[in-house]
């Protein structure tokens, strides 16, 4: 799916509703921005497919209103244009009723649609103002839409997408080329909505930068801008001890995993990394370690004792962990000595018994890095991705990473950000424990959990990108220099 244009910053279709009420305040009239929009849309279909029978479909507020407007763009360009109306044309209010008077051809009613004799569909349904379930006569038209086998290209989003959850709302017709307005919609880069919109463009449709500006936008695509200002790139008067001192815990058994995570935590700018390993399994970690020093545990408290020493300034806990007594002493201890802490896989798990133990514990940073089964276990919240991980930050107190080809970070402050460049062939063992490393070894380096936990899945992902299918975890762990490097030179030159 190519992405042009798409900027970072999100708007959920309310505040996306809001913008749009505050530039008609100041002055910008809501016709005006509806004409831009539809032709917007005009210039999209006319730039992307060669002139060809189109059918606008038009929905009953001001999606349906950008419709008329680039069906009566297209048309006066010599386009073939249909016109069907989903309700009734003396029903239209506002701005959708002034651009329905440019058209001045027939406007069918939707139920006479027939698909065929088409070369491509305007998807004008339904936008930001889709507020339940599409039933009825509407979700007749949608499915008959998506059965017809015709390119779509939809208006701000796919008719039934919701555009601040990404689900779907009853039903909703993939398009191959999405055009929306100003700032891309999480729905836009959440699943299942991100494979129903296609190719997504983003067009102006002049609203003032000042509305813009006064928005207090929350809502990132994960993009360095958000991050970079705080990434901790190395002075050149900086040491090892200046680097941070990363702590990873390792498990008896597994012990690929936590390796990966010491390995990542370094490659990622960690000045130091400690593995703590029991003590009957050493000679394993020892031997296959060389620049991560090894430590022995000899108990439930070995992980403490090293806690002892302040320089080891963060914890990375969970990877190849297990879920014994070891695991959660061990977190809880970070925790409570306010250590920068990454909690992944087993260390969340082992909590799934009484997750408000480990909130209460969590007063200073902490990134949480569940998948969503590990999630479910810790957290009994409700709705979309988004709104999951907003409130899952908000209810335990860390940063949230909720894992997945669309990754959400949330802050307990309410930012999040959507990660949009993990590539399918990421999801397979161990690279999660590498993504636990490149967070803590930020982390380590004093980056603020949220900016480190975005600045991690951005890495992670374009290690990803450069490695291509067939990668391995360690190709990621491999790759991070010259990822590091692109981003190090992205500083000088941004
Ligand atoms: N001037 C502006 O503001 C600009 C807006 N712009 C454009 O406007 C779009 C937003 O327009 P919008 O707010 O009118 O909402 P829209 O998506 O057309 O839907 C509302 C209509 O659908 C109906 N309806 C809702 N759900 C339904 C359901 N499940 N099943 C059936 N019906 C349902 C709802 O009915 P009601 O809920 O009132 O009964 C109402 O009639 C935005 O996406 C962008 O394209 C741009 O031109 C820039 C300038
Ligand atoms: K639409």
């Amino acid at each position: 799916m190519s992405r042009s244009g798409s900027g970072y910053e999100l708007l959920a279709p309310a505040e996306m509703a809001a913008a749009d009420r505050a530039a008609m305040d100041a002055g910008v009239p809501g016709s005006v921005l509806m004409h831009a929009a539809g032709m917007a849309v005009a210039e999209a279909i006319a730039g992307r497919w060669p002139r060809g029978r189109l059918l606008v479909l038009c929905g009953p507020g001001n999606n349906g209103g950008d419709g008329f407007v680039a069906a009566s763009i297209l048309a006066a360009q010599g386009w073939p244009v249909s016109v069907a109306l989903l309700g009734e044309r003396e029903q239209l209010r506002g701005d959708a009723a002034w651009a329905a008077s440019l058209w001045t051809g027939p406007v069918m009613a939707a139920d006479q649609v027939d698909f065929l004799g088409y070369d491509l569909v305007l998807d004008a349904l339904f936008g930001a103002g889709l507020a339940r379930e599409l039933d009825g006569s509407a979700a007749r038209l949608v499915e008959r839409l998506a059965g017809s086998g015709l390119p779509v290209c939809a208006v701000d989003v796919p008719s039934g997408v919701d555009g601040a959850t990404g689900c779907v709302r009853g039903v909703a017709a993939g398009a191959a080329l999405t055009v929306t307005f100003e700032r891309g919609k999480p729905g836009h880069w959440l699943y299942p909505g991100r494979a129903l919109c296609g190719e997504l463009h983003l067009a102006g449709i002049g609203m003032p930068p000042s509305v813009l500006a006064g928005m207090d936008i929350q809502t990132w695509l994960n993009d360095p801008a958000v991050w970079l200002d705080v990434f901790p790139f190395p002075g050149e008067l900086g040491h090892k001890y200046t680097r941070g001192h990363a702590l990873v815990l390792g498990g008896a058994s597994m012990t690929g995993a936590s390796r990966l995570t010491a390995r990542a935590a370094q490659r990622v700018g960690a000045g130091l990394v400690t593995l703590a390993a029991p003590a009957a399994v050493w000679p394993v970690y020892a031997a296959a370690l060389e620049s991560v020093m090894v430590a022995a545990l000899d108990d439930t408290q070995g992980f403490a004792k090293l806690l002892a020493d302040e320089r080891r300034n963060a914890c990375i806990i969970g990877p190849g962990a297990g879920l014994g007594a070891s695991t959660r002493e061990a977190a809880l201890a970070a925790l409570r000595l306010q250590r920068a802490t990454v909690l992944d896989a087993d260390a969340l798990t082992v909590f799934q018994d009484a997750p408000q133990a480990l909130f209460d514990d969590i007063q200073g940073p902490c990134l949480l890095t569940p998948h969503e089964g590990e999630f479910a276990r810790l957290f009994a919240v409700e709705g979309g991705k988004l709104a999951r991980a907003r409130q899952a930050a908000h209810l335990s107190g860390a940063v949230v990473l909720l894992k997945g080809p669309d990754t959400v970070i949330a802050a307990p402050d309410g930012r999040a950000v959507i990660n949009g460049c993990a590539p399918p062939w990421l999801a397979s063992g161990g690279t999660g424990d590498v993504l636990a490393g490149l967070a803590g070894g930020l982390m380590a380096q004093g980056m603020p959990v949220f900016e480190a936990a975005c600045a991690a899945v951005w890495l992670h992902g374009q290690a990803a990108r450069q490695i291509g299918p067939g990668l391995v975890a360690e190709d990621l762990v491999a790759t991070m220099p010259g990822v590091l490097a692109a981003l190090f030179a992205r500083k000088k030159n941004p």
